[in-house]
């Protein structure tokens, strides 16, 4: 499966332009058409940590032709910031971009995050191809096209919806990606897996280290999944009107905890923690098997991701969960499983239970 590009189409029935996720090796020689002809230059936005990648696209899209320009962001959260944001505003005025220009965004999921939302920011609106360069980024930050920046107050609080017009994900950028960060992508596909694709649970189960490193023999076929699971749930809801908060599940506790840690911890160890806490709260509900509820904690330890978070911590987690996307008004929502692959909203449950659920990850 390695050496063959797979192409995942998403959109098109939910009235926006589809677009195609492409999974394979040496696919960099997609990005000029993609890119189009209509574009005279192109922002090459990317993090410190590839600066030669960065460069050398923007080297490569010079010779196609295109006035091309590299934008070096921070690392990881730190740039996902309004200041680095208004960084990027001021190198696009600089370079004259109008509106058939278009923005390139190489990296994680933060720098493909801050790119697509500078992108939706930029003269309201300019097309942007997404290159990830993380597991967790090809299999969900860069698909679907939820852009965004934190805030002091919480995870992604300003943002849009703005597709890409694709998504390149070259298995080969994850031969330098530190295993902490790849682990942290394992947290997105387990998601994945529990919410609508089991054959994941069973590949990550069948050799948890094997797992953990992109030599692994199920590498490619785990990324076409969880990519499958996302292209289709975004196609049918791509603004979260209702399905699409399916792909939250576990994140309602996640993001609480990375804005305690401001924004430190990796977002897919928030994820797994917040994973254990869900599955407790379905448990508890009377919702979800004592089996399968365990197998959370049971796959994510097996890959090296955290079950647990400071347990002193709750008032201030509560709080932070308020005000989740997904709460309406003072009802706190949070996704929960029915049973395996069988996602559901669970709204206003009592504060007995979520102290309860929250026993089960108090460190
Ligand atoms: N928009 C969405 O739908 C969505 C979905 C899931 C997650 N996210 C967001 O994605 C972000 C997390 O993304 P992430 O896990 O990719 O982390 P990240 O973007 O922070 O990247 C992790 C680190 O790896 C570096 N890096 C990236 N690619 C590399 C490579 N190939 N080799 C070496 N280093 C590399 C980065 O510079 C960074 O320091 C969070 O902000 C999260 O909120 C968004
Ligand atoms: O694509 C989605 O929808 C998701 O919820 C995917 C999540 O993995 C991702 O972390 C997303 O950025 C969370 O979005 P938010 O709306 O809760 O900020
Ligand atoms: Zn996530």
């Amino acid at each position: 499966m390695t050496d063959q590009v797979t192409r995942i189409q998403v959109g098109g029935s939910a009235g926006h332009d589809p677009y195609d996720v492409l999974v394979g090796r040496q696919l960099l020689g997609e990005l000029g058409s993609l890119i189009g002809t209509r574009a005279k230059r192109v922002a090459v936005i990317h993090p410190e940590a590839l600066a030669s990648t960065g460069e050398a696209l923007r080297d490569d899209l010079a010779e196609q032709g295109f006035e091309a320009v590299a934008i070096q962001v921070p690392n990881a959260e730190e740039a996902k910031t309004v200041e680095v944001a208004a960084y990027c505003w001021k190198a696009l005025g600089q370079s004259g971009f109008t509106r058939t220009d278009v923005i390139v965004g190489v990296g994680g999921g933060a720098t493909t995050d801050l790119a697509g939302f500078v992108a939706a920011s930029w003269l309201r609106g300019v097309r942007w191809v997404a290159v990830p360069t993380t597991v967790l980024a090809m299999v969900d930050a860069a698909v679907g096209g939820k852009t965004g920046i934190n805030t002091a107050e919480g995870k992604n609080l300003v943002g849009a919806f703005h597709p890409p017009a694709g998504v390149l994900c070259d298995l080969a950028a994850l031969d330098s990606l530190p295993v902490n960060d790849y682990v942290s992508g394992l947290a997105e596909i387990i998601k994945a897996g529990f919410i609508s694709d089991p054959v994941i649970l069973d590949l990550i189960e069948s050799d948890p280290q094997a797992a953990r490193t992109p030599a692994g023999p199920h590498t490619a076929e785990l990324i076409v999944r969880s990519i499958r699971v996302k292209a289709d749930v975004v196609s049918s809801d791509l603004k979260e009107s209702g399905l699409r908060e399916i792909l939250n599940y576990g994140h309602t506790l996640a993001h609480a905890i990375e804005k305690n840690e401001r924004y430190k911890w990796r977002h897919g160890a928030a994820v797994s923690v917040g994973m254990v806490f869900a599955a407790e709260l379905g448990r508890l509900a009377g919702r979800l098997d004592d089996a399968t509820a365990d197998r959370h904690k049971a796959v994510l330890a097996s890959v090296g991701l955290p079950l647990t978070y400071r347990g002193d911590q709750w008032p201030k987690l509560l709080e932070t969960m308020k005000v989740d996307k997904k709460s309406r008004g003072d009802l706190l929502r949070f996704i929960v499983l029915d049973g395996l692959a069988k996602p559901t909203v669970l709204e206003g449950p009592d504060p007995a239970v979520l102290v309860a659920a929250y026993g089960e990850v108090a460190a």
